[in-house]
């Protein structure tokens, strides 16, 4: 599940943006929240997760990561295999 700004065809923040690309070139299906539609949510994630930003990725309701450690898992080969454990 991703939590995002905008939605997977029309991201408004190039950081969600690259996060979607990287989930779509690695075949990942995904779901997602476009978190500009509810400041409590954008707020309660940040405290739920101890993530101050935005995008969000959620595997089996724990936090992967955002848009740097997303891109750093494609790198290394692992980001399929993290969301398929
Ligand atoms: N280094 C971050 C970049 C993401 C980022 O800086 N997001 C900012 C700007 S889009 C953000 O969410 N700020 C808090 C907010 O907008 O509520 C990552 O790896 O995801």
């Amino acid at each position: 599940m991703l939590f995002m700004k905008g939605n997977p065809d029309a991201p408004k923040c190039g950081f969600s943006s690259k996060v979607v690309n990287a989930l779509k070139e690695e075949g990942v299906t995904f779901g997602s929240f476009d978190i500009l539609s509810d400041e409590e949510v954008r707020q309660g994630l940040k405290a739920f997760s101890n993530w101050p930003t935005f995008p969000q990725l959620y595997y089996k309701g724990e936090l992967v990561g955002g848009c740097d450690i997303v891109l750093e898992l494609r790198t290394d080969g692992a980001l399929k295999s993290t969301l398929s454990e």
